[in-house]
């Protein structure tokens, strides 16, 4: 069978998520069969000798003479797919022909078996979230709620979910200008905790490692929520002079319920107290294991690292079979319930979040983790 244009754009994302680099001479091979497949055979001049890099792309172009475009496509195509085997990819990479795709690499979006796939891949960054990032995942799931993909899925490239907000946004803001970033990043916050919950068809998060701030409180909104047993689970806002988002401070308390702490000798007089356990999350900033989580319930399934890709991925395209229709109208009733109360939650926690970021615990907490990086 001929690969199609879109099983070429598929391929093209797939090579964004090679965990291996395949090295100079495979990378010069998808480049000419690329060229050779989008724009024919090569007749720009040749690059001068000193020109090594140009000169190599040139000649391995060259090199493929008058071959199809047809052709170039299917060998590109055969080509990623033999390196995605050997990587290990996921092997979920398929992006929809007609999707705009991400203004960076650091989000891929890609679509097949009825699944639309949102990567986080900034795997060097732990997939911490840039303003860039924010924008494009709302795109998205805008884009994801009206192709024909019956389900939607959130996942991170690497051995991180994600480490939440990108704390190195905080930076760079000169000084009269912190009241209109806090303002324009609570705005951006309030659309992007909207659209989760908005979202209309099955949301479901393979949480493939750890997961940090919004990442973790943002789960409270999805559908589904699969976790490898290497996964964490930590918000900690009070660390950073924040407080929660994502319709944490309502999804958690209510999915956790309370937690019996005891004080004192088991065997003589003790003291129960009982304090929620969403309130050691995001008060006291716990971390919790994926089996705690789950426990909790803000994770439904946990699966052992070894198999978690496999596993998920067998379940989630038996779920994408059932009637997309259904399954939209079902998730709805559900959500629809609570829509409003969640909108004026988010907006809530948002401004008061806006707060958070101008005082003196939050800026400290910032410079605190920037001089860690640095090493000072
Ligand atoms: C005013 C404008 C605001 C605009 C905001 C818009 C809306 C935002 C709304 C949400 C607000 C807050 C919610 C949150 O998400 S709070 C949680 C924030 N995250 C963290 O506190 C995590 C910080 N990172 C860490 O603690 C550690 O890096 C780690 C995740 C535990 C991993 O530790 P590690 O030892 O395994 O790896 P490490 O060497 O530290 O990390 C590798 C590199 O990645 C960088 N990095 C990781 N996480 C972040 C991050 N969140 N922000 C920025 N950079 C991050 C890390 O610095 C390393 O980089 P480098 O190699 O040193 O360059």
């Amino acid at each position: 069978m001929r690969a199609s244009q879109k099983d070429f754009e598929n391929a093209m994302n797939q090579v964004k998520l090679l965990k291996k680099d395949p090295g100079n001479e495979v990378k010069l091979k998808l480049y000419a069969l690329y060229k050779q497949a989008t724009e024919g055979p090569c007749n720009v001049p040749k690059p001068g000798v000193l020109d090594f890099i140009n000169k190599a792309k040139w000649d391995a172009w060259h090199a493929l003479g008058s071959l199809p475009k047809e052709t170039s496509r299917q060998n590109y195509v055969d080509l990623v797919s033999s390196l995605s085997a050997s990587s290990e990819s996921s092997g979920q990479v398929t992006p929809a022909a007609d999707r705009k795709q991400p203004g960076s690499d650091a989000l891929v979006v890609t679509s097949q078996d009825g699944i639309t796939t949102i990567t986080l891949n900034r795997p060097d960054k732990k997939n911490a979230l840039t303003p860039q990032m924010y924008h494009d995942i709302m795109l998205a799931l805008e884009a994801a709620s009206k192709d024909d993909s019956a389900i939607a899925v959130l996942t991170g490239n690497g051995d991180y979910y994600c480490s939440g907000n990108d704390l190195t946004n905080f930076t760079d803001i000169p000084p009269g200008e912190v009241e209109d970033r806090a303002r324009s990043g609570a705005v951006l916050l309030r659309d992007f905790v909207d659209c989760f919950i908005d979202f209309p068809k099955p949301l479901v998060a393979v949480v493939n490692g750890p997961a940090v701030g919004i990442s973790v409180t943002l789960l409270g909104l999805f559908d589904i929520v699969y976790a490898t047993d290497r996964a964490t689970f930590h918000t900690p806002f009070s660390h950073l002079g924040q407080s929660p988002e994502g319709c944490s401070s309502y999804t958690f308390p209510k999915m956790m319920g309370p937690s019996k702490v005891i004080f004192g000798n088991l065997k003589t007089k003790c003291n129960v107290i009982s304090i929620p356990k969403a309130t050691e999350m995001l008060v006291f900033g716990k971390k919790l294991t994926a089996r705690e989580a789950c426990t909790q319930g803000l994770v439904t399934e946990v699966f052992p690292d070894s198999t978690f890709q496999k596993e998920v991925w067998v379940r989630l395209k038996a779920y994408s079979k059932l009637p997309p229709n259904a399954m939209r109208i079902s998730k709805q009733v559900i959500r629809n319930r609570e829509k409003e109360k969640l909108h004026a939650i988010n907006a809530e926690e948002s401004s008061i979040l806006q707060e958070r970021w101008l005082s003196d615990e939050c800026m400290n907490a910032i410079v605190n983790f920037l001089s860690k990086k640095a090493k000072l």
